[in-house]
């Protein structure tokens, strides 16, 4: 493909020519150049077939990089390290591997829609009148995109919106991901605020031990959310999708939200809500976040008295004391955070809709059913995943990934254990026994372990069942004398009755 110095080739004697008689021209009548530069500068544009447009590495705000300087560099590291001749590597604040782009004053084509452009990469010296310890910012740095004329349509319509587009693709799957957490401020209104650290859990899907069909689903469930920006827009709807991870502690419900994140390189907001001192504070928060994130919101049924429905439930079945109990415990515990569920679901469903990009909150809970149906409605919560105990797929998922055993006698053991007996054991338990205790450990012993931690368990469950069964048969026991006893006061009570009204008659 010609570059741009061989296509000047061609055009340059032409031009060289008009330059040279420019030049003299001036020199010699330096009043009437003035009157005749227009003149000759449309002269040059005849000629002169290209249109060019500079981007400035710092334009606007002094020490701002441009955004669209970075995206253009972005764009081009790609085809730059296949084929700039001269190379620069950079690392750019937040971004986790180098970046590489051309040198100063290197040059490279790019097509598009069949047409070609030129890009080219330049530094000009700038005089300063101050004195400057930094040398280098007196360099101005900048591309130069160069096309021709009956090009123009397709570059400034399509063109530099696919540069754009392609370069923040690229700069988001280098950057480094975030945790962001929030934190009380020391500021007067002690207002939260997010921190973050950089985002660096080695959960991943294959990682996550379920079963392989539904964690297939959640996958293409992620993938076609991430891609329906249009079409989230033609129904109307704000691009964000909520998701309900409910299950047992130690199922996988944490370890799911770093996989996700990891699987769609977003960023996560850890939202403790307890720390959050209303819904405005709430509101204020949840515009911060930034687009590609998911939103986390851990034991909403610990965070926030959205326990509504139970707690109306209780009183309902004359348990009045211990409702009076538990919100006496609820308010001394909500007495420092004042969202409410309303607020809670203005934010899921109005405020949250006014903000661009794609979002995706998540809400764990060990129990579903404690959760006012409001909250978890499809729309709010669009898609309910259950965590449960470890299965015998799961379970070979651990084996492979802790010990690297694909096969042993043992297994047929473990699925009887789990599918004939169905013992009940979380995947984090299940991990524990797996993993090897000592250096050297044999995977048969580990193996092991866990067989007889699954036949301890099954004992346990028996253990727990009997005690419960024994527990309630005590309650019952209990409700039955206290109800002979309340019988026999009450016919105590009547016989009294009945005693003073004989004496009271008699008297008479
Ligand atoms: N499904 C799973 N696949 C792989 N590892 C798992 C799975 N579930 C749990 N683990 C392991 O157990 C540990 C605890 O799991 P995790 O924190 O995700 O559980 P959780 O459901 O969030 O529990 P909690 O309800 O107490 O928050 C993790 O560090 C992980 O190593
Ligand atoms: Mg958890």
């Amino acid at each position: 493909m010609a570059t741009m110095g061989q296509l000047w080739a061609n055009t340059g004697s032409t031009l060289a020519t008009l330059m040279f008689t420019y030049t003299i021209f001036r020199r010699w009548f330096p009043h009437v150049g003035d009157y005749l530069e227009p003149f000759f500068q449309r002269l040059f544009s005849r000629f002169y077939p290209y249109i060019q447009i500079k981007f400035h590495e710092y334009s606007g705000e002094r020490f701002k990089r441009s955004e669209i300087y970075s995206g253009i560099q972005s764009y081009l590291s790609r085809d730059s390290s296949l084929r700039a001749k001269k190379l620069k590597a950079n690392t750019t604040k937040g971004s986790k591997s180098l970046v590489l782009s051309m040198d100063d004053r290197e040059e490279i084509t790019d097509e598009f829609e069949s047409v070609t452009v030129w890009w080219e990469s330049k530094k000009v010296r700038t005089t300063r009148q101050s004195f400057s310890f930094y040398p280098a910012a007196d360099e101005k740095r900048y591309y130069m995109l160069k096309f021709h004329r009956r090009d123009r349509e397709v570059i400034i319509e399509r063109y530099l919106e696919h540069v754009m587009k392609e370069g923040k693709m690229i700069e988001m799957k280098n950057r480094e991901r975030k945790l962001y957490s929030n934190t009380p401020g020391q500021n007067h209104r002690n207002q939260t605020k997010w921190s973050h650290v950089t985002f660096e859990h080695p959960a991943s899907f294959d990682t996550l031990a379920m079963e392989e069909k539904k964690k297939e689903e959640i996958k293409n469930d992620l993938v076609k959310f991430s891609k329906s920006k249009d079409y989230y827009k033609k129904i109307g709807k704000a691009w964000k999708r909520g998701y309900l991870l409910f299950g047992p502690p130690g199922t996988g419900k944490s370890t799911m939200i770093a996989a996700m994140a990891n699987f769609l390189e977003y960023d996560v907001y850890d939202l403790e809500l307890t720390t959050v001192m209303d819904n405005t504070q709430l509101r204020s928060l949840l515009i911060e976040t930034s687009t590609k994130s998911i939103i986390v919101i851990e034991d909403i049924d610990c965070s926030l008295n959205l326990t509504g429905q139970r707690k109306k439930k209780e009183e309902e079945d004359g348990d009045e004391k211990k409702a009076v109990e538990k919100k006496m415990k609820d308010e001394g515990e909500k007495k420092e955070s004042k969202v409410t569920l309303s607020g809670l679901l203005n934010f899921i469903d109005g405020l949250w809709s006014a903000c661009g990009g794609e979002r995706i909150i998540v809400f764990t809970t060990n129990f579903v059913d404690k959760l006012d149906p409001a909250l978890i409605r499809k729309g709010r919560m669009d898609k309910h995943i259950e965590m449960s105990y470890c299965g015998f797929e799961a379970f070979k998922l651990l084996a492979k990934n802790y010990l690297d055993v694909e096969k042993s006698e043992l297994f047929d053991e473990v699925k009887r254990l789990l599918e004939v007996e169905e013992i009940k054991m979380t995947p984090a338990d299940v991990g524990e026994n797996l993993l090897p205790k000592c250096e050297g450990e044999e995977a048969e012993t580990c193996l092991k372990r866990l067989v007889e931690a699954l036949k301890e368990e099954k004992e346990e469950a028996k253990r727990r069942v009997e005690e419960e069964s024994k527990q309630k048969n005590e309650e019952e026991e209990k409700k039955k004398r206290r109800k002979g006893k309340e019988e026999e006061m009450k016919a105590n009570k009547e016989e009294n009755k009945k005693k003073i009204e004989e004496n009271g008659e008699e008297e008479h």
